[in-house]
């Protein structure tokens, strides 16, 4: 999507040895690219145990490729600035008194303090890309491809429970590894094959939520002409108020999102909308991320407590709800962040219309099973009946 007149994935290969993200540590506050060129780093951008080193806040668009003003003089030029993420990578330490050192600390324990990349599609593109980069080290280093490709496989796994998007993007490329392998390719072609794996499965989720974009405009241009019609032929061009919960956005995917890519289709068609955005404690994805991406396409919005909704809806400010999931069971039981069952009843009791937008990769295709912490809600196809369950403890 746009930012600042320039078009951005979240995650991106960069070069042969860089994968680049965009660290949603620092949204809103500040834009920085990240460089990640091992699986280690991937994994820590996914979870990252050792979060957090402060930095000062005049490196926004500092990390913008081809800015004039470079990286700022305090850092020393681009050697500095590496230093300075090498040791934001590290984590704070007691003694690091650095100039560099901001004084609000606090300002990155806001939101997603550790984690850089987040989101069910884009966790899923970064581990594919992880899984990568430790077969590029292995061939590199002459070791053996398949056992580093495994080894990587546990840890990227291991980094969050959430979203299945992780565990189908790695087994993506994992098999494409096996298979060059098998195919008596050697390391060379497995890194190959990596490679354009990772790179077509991200393509791949850009290209769902796009479509998904387009599905879902087309349900809200029909709210919007049954508005228009019962407005009348006088009445005002009406305005969709769509309720979104936690961030299904394009930060949540390579590109366009789930939730909200039929809220960009539909705006670029010039549908008027409105996006009531939980904050969506206790991380909040939807203040610190949804509220940023609307505001960088232009999309009327306003950032709401979790709390709010339930009262709009009841009056008549809200016309659809839609989230992302983390993960869809082939019967219909989606689960996403903590508070999309309230919304859930809220919307039903206000007999208003709630959909889960996710791209196929969110489905479990496992065993028929139902996860015990499923929050079920309705479908983005079949109007079902919802049913309850929540996100239990312990996880953000
Ligand atoms: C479509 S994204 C699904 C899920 O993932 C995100 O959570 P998190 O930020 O913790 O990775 C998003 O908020 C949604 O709840």
């Amino acid at each position: 999507m746009r930012v600042d007149g320039k078009w951005y994935r979240t995650i991106w290969l960069q070069s042969e040895a860089t994968v680049q993200i965009i660290d949603q540590r620092f949204l809103p506050h500040d834009f920085v690219v990240e460089d990640i060129t091992t699986v280690e780093e991937m994994a820590a951008a996914i979870k990252d145990m050792a979060s957090l080193a402060s930095r000062p806040r005049n490196l926004t668009h500092s990390e913008v490729p081809g800015d004039p003003r470079g990286p700022p003089a305090a850092l020393g030029g681009p050697r500095g600035l590496r230093r300075h993420l090498e040791e934001a990578r590290r984590g704070p330490r007691a003694s690091d008194e650095s100039p560099l050192s901001d004084p609000r600390g606090s300002r990155a324990e806001f939101g997603t303090k550790d984690m850089h990349v987040r989101g069910a599609g884009l966790i899923g593109c970064a581990a594919a890309y992880g899984i990568y980069l430790a077969a590029r080290a292995a061939a590199a280093a002459d070791e053996l491809v398949l056992e580093a490709v495994a080894a990587a496989g546990v840890r990227l796994r291991a980094t969050r429970p959430t979203a299945v998007n992780l565990a189908v993007g790695a087994a993506r490329v994992e098999a494409a590894v096996g298979a060059a392998l098998q195919g008596g390719g050697g390391a060379a072609a497995a890194v190959a094959a990596a490679k354009a794996e990772a790179g077509r499965f991200t393509d791949e989720d850009a290209d769902f939520c796009h479509r998904i974009g387009e599905a879902g405009a087309a349900l809200l241009e029909e709210i919007r002409d049954a508005k228009r019609a019962k407005a009348g032929a006088c009445g005002e061009e009406p305005v969709v108020n769509v309720l979104t919960h936690c961030n299904a956005g394009w930060l949540a995917f390579a590109d366009w999102g789930s939730a909200l890519s039929p809220v960009y289709v539909a705006f670029d068609r010039g549908v008027r909308l409105h996006v009531w955005a939980d904050e969506t404690r206790p991380r909040n994805q939807g203040a610190a991320l949804t509220a940023w991406e609307l505001s960088k396409h232009g999309v009327p919005h306003t950032v709401i407590a979790d709390n709010a909704g339930g009262h709009l809806m009841q009056n008549g400010m809200v016309d659809v709800v839609i989230t992302g999931a983390d993960r869809v069971t082939r019967t219909g039981d989606a689960c996403n962040k903590i508070g999309t069952y309230l919304k859930a009843l809220a919307a039903r009791d206000n007999g208003l219309p709630f959909y889960v937008a996710l791209p196929s990769s969110t489905i479990l295709t496992g065993p028929r099973s139902r996860s015990s912490s499923a929050a079920t809600t309705r479908c983005a196809t079949p109007r079902a009946s919802a049913r309850r369950t929540e996100r239990g403890g312990g996880c953000s």
